[in-house]
């Protein structure tokens, strides 16, 4: 199966898309990365709010344009209220993304993150180990850490596609994003992005906002992987250390245009 670079024309596209729209994202997301989700989206150019009691999470999921399920510190009640809303999202044809946070690692959650799983996402993003471990081909990595190189999970991701109907994006130096049938690469960034916590799920939030924009879901969850990709290139340049590139990933997040997609 080939893989095609996301191209430039569609990352703009989609940019552009997304900050028309302004998506409102309800985010239900773990304890450590409430923050940097927040000042993603508000700075790429979407609307973050954390509704996450049981009793109003699964209200507000059919209010909003998209829905970010993020299992990183999964506990019953947060479980109970993310299972709510991605019925609730499903049921309002709103686009919902899970990212399985150190799935293969720990029994319980991996039973969690399947029955979620079973709820039809429309996009699952993950690092390497996480999509091994969904797909069967792997035992997880080292806690939230991927130990895996993202190009050892291309076909099992694309397995996964097929298997769940869901978008599979996985993350690492190169990022990849199937449907089962087509696969898009989006490469570059740095690997400083992995020293700032919350990169990854906070990409997840992006890939939701993106999804609210447009009906191709695999352009726009690539679109979302390219703009975090040229936003830690832009970040390095300017702050090659974690504090610092941490600021300048969110300022390069806003300041990126669609257009700069094109040169
Ligand atoms: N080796 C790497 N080189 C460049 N970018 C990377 C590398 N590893 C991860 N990234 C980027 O870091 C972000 C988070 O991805 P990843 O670390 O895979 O997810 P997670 O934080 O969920 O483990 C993504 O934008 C991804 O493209
Ligand atoms: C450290 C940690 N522990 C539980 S969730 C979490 C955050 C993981 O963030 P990311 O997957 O974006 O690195
Ligand atoms: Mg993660």
């Amino acid at each position: 199966m080939s893989i095609e670079p996301l191209s430039g024309a569609a990352a703009a596209q989609m940019l552009r898309a997304m900050r028309e729209k302004r998506p409102l994202v309800h985010c239900l997301t773990n304890e450590v990365v409430q923050e940097i989700t927040a000042n993603v989206l508000l700075a790429a150019g979407a609307s973050p709010a954390m509704v996450v009691a049981e009793e109003e999470a699964a209200y507000f999921a059919a209010a909003a344009d998209a829905l970010l399920v993020n299992v990183g510190t999964p506990y019953p009640a947060r479980l109970r209220a993310m299972h709510a809303s991605a019925e609730s999202a499903a049921a309002n044809a709103r686009p919902w993304v899970l990212d399985p946070v150190a799935a293969g690692g720990i029994p319980w959650r991996d039973g969690e993150i399947r029955k979620l799983l079973a709820k039809r996402p429309t996009v699952v993003r993950g690092n390497a180990s996480e999509i091994l471990a969904l797909a069967g081909a792997g035992a997880g990595g080292k806690g939230v850490d991927s130990t895996d190189a993202s190009s050892a999970a291309i076909v099992p991701a694309q397995h996964l596609a097929k298997a769940s109907g869901a978008i599979v994006c996985v993350t690492g130096e190169t990022d990849f994003i199937t449907d089962g049938e087509r696969t898009l690469s989006v490469s570059g960034g740095h690997v400083m992005t992995t020293l700032v916590v919350g990169t990854g799920c906070s990409l997840s939030a992006l890939v939701a906002a993106f999804c609210a924009a447009s009906n191709d879901r695999l352009e726009a969850t690539a679109a979302a992987c390219a703009l975090a990709k040229r936003a830690s290139e832009r970040a390095y340049a300017v702050a090659p250390a974690p504090g610092s590139f941490h600021a300048a990933y969110l300022d390069a997040l806003y300041l990126i245009e669609p257009e700069s997609f094109l040169e």
